[in-house]
């Protein structure tokens, strides 16, 4: 299956044309922008979907459909009437069984396969896979389904502190941190809101204390002699605020035998997942330990400071691997990233300071071009380099601080 389409890509296609390589993107924010940008680069036609009209994505593409891709009818209809090559998952909500479909009937090839879009939109599936079927170390955990089987479950040894999260859920939705048994009730109802579905399932972690925790991509892409070969960038250091990542940097330093078992526990499961294109594998470590967390089997939004610290950002990775192209995951320049938050609920809404910002040395800015911004919604990123990624740290949050989010 792997290698089964890779023949039509030893030549790329003139877009809007009949020989047109084409990409459907299923999702289009702020990460799947910068791969359409990236596949266009190399003349492919791309086609992005995603629930609402205007989508960062949908705005450099070209053409759009809005689309509940969480409807299998709807999500079938527009893959049959666009006839795509390639479909790129570049968000979790997807009905996944179409993806399955699609792949077997030879309709199109799934990035990187419709099995690791299965497993990895629900926690379960891909814990499993990690946990039990490869061996890699996780934090102990339980599934439950009500609330007396998520209390029976702490108590039966995962204890606390703990972590709650609907089994479908992404950006930290519906998580939350348990410290004693009064916290139960709470976490629980918090989950059943904040899922992607009306489905009462959800993991409780035991909490990883852990010393800092990182991105590690992934990259499968066919080397030299045809096979699928995987490539390391340099880790990734994040900060998430509940659930959700506020700012990243790379290299994160790591302890060598810290480093060879991330590497080890990313090979194996980018491996047991399969396909082509970019995996961003969340783990934490303490000292030499490495816990595996779960893993994106596309770009990662940690990733987005790869925009400026390596030769090619994660999106032209994925782009080059999923054409069958050379990948090269080489760092550059140390560099740092810090979100901008849209700070209100609005449409069309404004920025100021940007050219503030960018007197920041070795400074750059992402708008996304979201058309509504809220509170706590991702609208764009400060990325910077620095002599090391303490200096870029520092400058990414400098410039993402003086971006102003203002009512239009
Ligand atoms: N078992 C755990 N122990 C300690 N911290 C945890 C644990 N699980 C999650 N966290 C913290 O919460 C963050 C988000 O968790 P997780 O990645 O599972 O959520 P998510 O909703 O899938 O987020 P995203 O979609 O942004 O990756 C982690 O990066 C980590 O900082
Ligand atoms: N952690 C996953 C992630 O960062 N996904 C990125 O956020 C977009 C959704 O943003 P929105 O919620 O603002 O529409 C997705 O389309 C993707 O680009
Ligand atoms: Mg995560």
């Amino acid at each position: 299956m792997t290698n089964a389409f890779l023949p039509r890509f030893s030549r790329l296609g003139t877009p809007l044309s009949p020989s047109a390589t084409k990409v459907m993107l299923l999702g289009a924010g702020e990460l799947g922008k910068e791969v359409i940008i990236a596949l266009q680069r190399f003349g492919v036609e791309v086609i992005a979907v995603d629930r609402y009209a205007d989508a960062p994505g949908m705005q450099v593409a070209h053409r759009a459909h809005v689309v509940s891709m969480t409807d299998a009818d709807a999500l079938r209809a527009v893959i049959e009437q666009e006839r795509p090559h390639l479909i790129v998952p570049e968000i979790e909500a997807i009905a996944t069984q179409v993806l399955a479909d699609v792949e077997r009937e030879g309709i199109a090839e799934v990035i990187p396969t419709a099995r690791a879009t299965q497993l990895t939109m629900n926690r379960e599936g891909i814990r499993r896979l990690a946990a039990e079927e490869l061996g890699l170390p996780t934090s102990p955990y339980a599934f439950a389904d009500s609330l007396e089987e998520l209390q029976a479950a702490i108590d039966s040894g995962i204890g606390y502190p703990c972590v709650v999260k609907p089994v479908m859920s992404s950006s930290g939705k519906g998580q939350s941190v348990l410290r004693g048994p009064e916290d139960v009730q709470t976490a629980w109802d918090y989950a059943l809101a904040g899922g992607r579905v009306r489905e009462a399932r959800v993991i409780v972690e035991g909490f990883i204390d852990f010393e800092y925790e990182i991105t590690l991509l992934t990259v499968r892409a066919v080397g030299a002699d045809g096979t699928v070969q995987t490539a390391y960038c340099e880790p990734i250091g994040h900060l998430q605020v509940s659930g959700d990542y506020v700012e990243s940097w790379q290299p994160q330093a790591m302890a060598p035998a810290a480093l060879a078992a991330a590497r080890d526990v990313a090979g194996k499961v980018t491996a047991a997942l399969g396909g082509r294109g970019i995996f961003g594998v969340e783990l934490f470590v303490k000292g030499d330990q490495v816990w595996f967390s779960e893993v994106s089997p596309r770009p990662h939004d940690t990733g987005l400071v790869t925009l400026a610290s390596q030769r090619l950002s994660e999106f032209e990775l994925h782009a080059r691997a999923i054409l069958g192209l050379p990948v090269d995951p080489s760092l550059r320049r140390p560099a740092a990233s810090a979100v901008i938050y849209g700070g209100m609920d609005q449409a069309g809404i404004a920025f100021e300071g940007v050219a503030e910002a960018l007197q920041v040395p070795e400074s750059d800015v992402r708008l996304f071009g979201k058309p509504e911004s809220f509170v706590k919604r991702r609208m764009g990123v400060a990325v910077a380099n620095g002599d090391d990624t303490e200096q870029a740290r520092k400058r990414a949050k400098l410039a993402a601080s003086r971006v102003r989010p203002v009512a239009g």
